[in-house]
C-alpha cells in the first residue's frame, strides 16, 4: 500500500478530528450551562421538540457527501451525550434487551441514557407513570399486523402523554445454535413474528412446531440453551446470544415496520412540525363517525391516520384513534379539538409531538 500518499491525508484528518474534538466540548460545556438553568425551576431535560429541531436544522444545513441520515445520526448521539451531562434519562422499554423496542429507544434517544427493560407493556406504563423511568417507549402499530391493542387500550387510561414517535424498520431472522436446522423441533418467537413470517414458514418448516413466547429475544435466549430450539429474532439478539443465521430476514413483508410511542409526563411544545394524536367516541346513532369528523375538515386539519377499537359496552361503540397533522397549540387544530370534545361521548388528547426526522 502507498503510506506515503495516505499520510499527508491522515495528518489532514488528525487535524480536523482536534478541531471537531474541541467544538464538541464547546458545545457540550454550553449544555452544561443549560443544564444548570433547568436545574434551577426543575425544567425536563430531554426537549423532543428542541432535538427535531436541531437535526431538521443539521439536514437542512448538509451540503454532503455525507447523507443526511447519517449526519442526523451522529447529532443524535450527539445530542445524547450532552444530555446525559444535564441528567441521564431513564427510559422503560418492553425488554429484555435485544428487541426491537429497544432499538426504537436507541433510536429516539441516543446511546446516551439508562434503558429500563420490562416485563410487559402495561409494566412499561407503569414504570414510567411512577416515575423509576422518565419516558416509556412502547410499540403502537406494526405495518403488516397492525395495531398493538394492549398500547391503544393503555393509552386511553394513562396520565402519560405522547411526546414522539419512531419507527423502525423490523426484519426477522431465524436463528440457532448450531446455524442450521439439524435437530430443531420448535421454532420460538413472539406471537407477532410468527404472524409475521408465517407464509415463509408454511413454505420452508411446515411441519416443525411453532411456539410463541413472551419476546424474540426470550425465544434468542432460549435457543442459545438449546439445540432443538431454533428463534425468530432481530440478527441484534442472535448476535447477543451467540446464534449462527439459518436464514436471514425471512419476513413475508419486505417492507416490515413498527412504529413506536414515546410516552411521559411531559406536554411537548411546538417543533414547527407537529402530530397531534386523539382518541374519541361517538354517541351510538347512524353518521356519527362522519359528524364527529367534520370539525378537522371544517377547520382545515388534516388527518394522517384512523384506527378504531371495540369499547368492549357490548354496543357495537367503539373508540376511534385519530392523529392529525399540527400542535394542539395551533390555533386551527385547537379550534377542532374544542369542537370534537364538546360532540364525542370521550374525548382525550394523546399528545402533541414533533413528526418524525
Ligand atoms: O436545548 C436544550 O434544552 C438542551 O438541553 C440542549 C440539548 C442539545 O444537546 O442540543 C440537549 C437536550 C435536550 O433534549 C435538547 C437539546
Amino acid at each position: 500500500m502507498n503510506d506515503n500518499k495516505l499520510l499527508p491525508l491522515r495528518e489532514k484528518i488528525d487535524a480536523i478530528d482536534a478541531a471537531i474534538l474541541e467544538l464538541l466540548n464547546q458545545r457540550a460545556s454550553v449544555a452544561q450551562e443549560v443544564g444548570h438553568v433547568k436545574a434551577e425551576t426543575n425544567a425536563p431535560v430531554f426537549r423532543p421538540e428542541r432535538e427535531a429541531q436541531v437535526l431538521r436544522n443539521m439536514a437542512a444545513k448538509n451540503t454532503g457527501p455525507l447523507l443526511n441520515e447519517d449526519i442526523q445520526l451522529i447529532f443524535r448521539e450527539v445530542m445524547s451525550a450532552c444530555r446525559a451531562l444535564e441528567r441521564r434519562v431513564v427510559v422503560a422499554f418492553l425488554g429484555p434487551v435485544g428487541t426491537f423496542s429497544e432499538q426504537a429507544v436507541y433510536k429516539q434517544f441516543g446511546r446516551a441514557i439508562e434503558a429500563l427493560p420490562c416485563i410487559s407493556i402495561d409494566e412499561v406504563f407503569r414504570a414510567t407513570e411512577a416515575g423509576t423511568a422518565d419516558f416509556g417507549v412502547v410499540p403502537i402499530e406494526n405495518s403488516s399486523e397492525g395495531a398493538i391493542n394492549r398500547t391503544l387500550d393503555l393509552l386511553l387510561q394513562t396520565s402519560l402523554a405522547i411526546s414522539g414517535e419512531v419507527a423502525i424498520a423490523v426484519q426477522h431472522s431465524l436463528m440457532s445454535k448450531s446455524g442450521t436446522m439439524e435437530g430443531v423441533t420448535r421454532i420460538c418467537a413472539h406471537s407477532q413474528a410468527l404472524a409475521q413470517c408465517q407464509a415463509w414458514l408454511n413454505q420452508h418448516y411446515p411441519h416443525v412446531e411453532r411456539q410463541a413466547v413472551a419476546s424474540n429475544a426470550e425465544a434468542a435466549r432460549m435457543a442459545s440453551a438449546d439445540f432443538s430450539v431454533a428463534a425468530i429474532a432481530s440478527e441484534i439478539a442472535g448476535h447477543q446470544y451467540n446464534l449462527g443465521i439459518v436464514s436471514a430476514h425471512i419476513q413475508d413483508d419486505p417492507h416490515n415496520r413498527t412504529r413506536f410511542a414515546v410516552v411521559g409526563r411531559l406536554n411537548t411544545t411546538p417543533s414547527g412540525k407537529d402530530q397531534t394524536s386523539i382518541v374519541l367516541a361517538t354517541p351510538n346513532k347512524a353518521g356519527a363517525v362522519y359528524n364527529l369528523l367534520a370539525p378537522l375538515s371544517k377547520h382545515g386539519v388534516s388527518m394522517t391516520r384512523f384506527e378504531s377499537r371495540p369499547a368492549r359496552t357490548g354496543n357495537w361503540e367503539y373508540y376511534f384513534y385519530v392523529d392529525v397533522e399540527g400542535h394542539a397549540m395551533d390555533a386551527k387544530v385547537k379550534a377542532a379539538m374544542d369542537e370534537l370534545n364538546q360532540d364525542a361521548a370521550f374525548f382525550k388528547i394523546l399528545g402533541s409531538y414533533p413528526c418524525t426526522v
